[in-house]
């Protein structure tokens, strides 16, 4: 296995999904070199707040802050005010909250330096089209995904959480520019657990993913260190020559 190359470092999110410090910061520190950004999920969050994302921040790692924001506008872009202070880089709310707000938590966040930026969530990996329909959406997933992810750029967010089998649609209706961040994703040999619309690494880099989350696949391996390389090699692969 060749060594990881930056391009590709900047490409992995691992998911932290912990309940405590004293569990995750070994695991981080496991893949030293080796990951640049984490993602604090509700999880770990609410049991640790702001201390565990300081103790990431110390050792000089990239913070998504994945708490998923869903409320009305005025409480929502309270929210973000409250987190702009951390020093996290992303923030996730969720599409279906409406373009009123996410038009507010945009506008809280651009008038705060150093704000993150705004990853609205779109359709969670986890359904297919079966458990959309049971929330009264009769809409396939992806056709879902785009409405709600050209809503959400219109309403000023930096960025959409989708899955990969969405990216290539979302690219030809919002272009280049927006972040696509893609959970669901799911080595070859990986098991897919409660996960519905998933691809490989290679795959979402391909259509166009900004970067790649993964937790279980890496944080269950029997060789966490074998995992990320595995996907670092995989991501580098598909990335254009140019990126390299
Ligand atoms: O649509 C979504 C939005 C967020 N997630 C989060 O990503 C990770 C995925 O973890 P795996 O273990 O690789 O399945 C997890 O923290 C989710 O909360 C998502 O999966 N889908």
């Amino acid at each position: 296995m060749s060594s990881p190359q930056i391009q590709s470092l900047d490409r992995l999110i691992l998911a932290l999904d912990y309940p405590t410090q004293s569990t995750a910061l070994p695991a981080v520190e496991a893949l030293n070199g080796l990951i640049y950004w984490v993602k604090v999920g509700l999880e770990l969050y609410l049991a640790e707040g702001r201390s565990v994302v300081d103790s990431l921040l110390q050792r000089k790692l990239n913070i998504f802050l994945d708490l998923k924001l869903h409320d009305i506008p005025n409480t929502v872009a309270g929210a973000v005010r409250s987190v702009s202070g951390l020093g996290v880089g992303l923030l996730t709310l969720h599409a279906s909250g409406g373009p009123q707000m996410l038009e507010a938590a945009a506008n809280a966040a651009a008038k705060i330096p150093g704000a993150p930026k705004l990853l609205a969530v779109t359709v969670l990996t986890s359904m297919d089209r079966s458990q959309l329909a049971a929330t009264g959406v009769t809409r396939t997933p992806a056709e879902q995904v785009a409405l709600l992810g050209k809503m959400a750029i219109d309403a000023g967010v930096d960025g959409l959480v989708c899955s990969g089998e969405e990216i290539a649609l979302l690219r030809e209706t919002i272009g280049d520019e927006p972040l696509l961040i893609v959970p669901g994703i799911r080595p070859a040999t990986s098991e897919v657990g409660d996960q519905r619309r998933v691809v490989t690494p290679a795959s979402a880099i391909r259509s166009g993913a900004s970067r790649l989350v993964v937790g279980r696949p890496i944080t269950q391996a029997p060789d966490p260190a074998a995992a990320v390389r595995s996907i670092l090699d995989e991501i580098d692969s598909a990335l254009p020559a140019l990126q390299r």
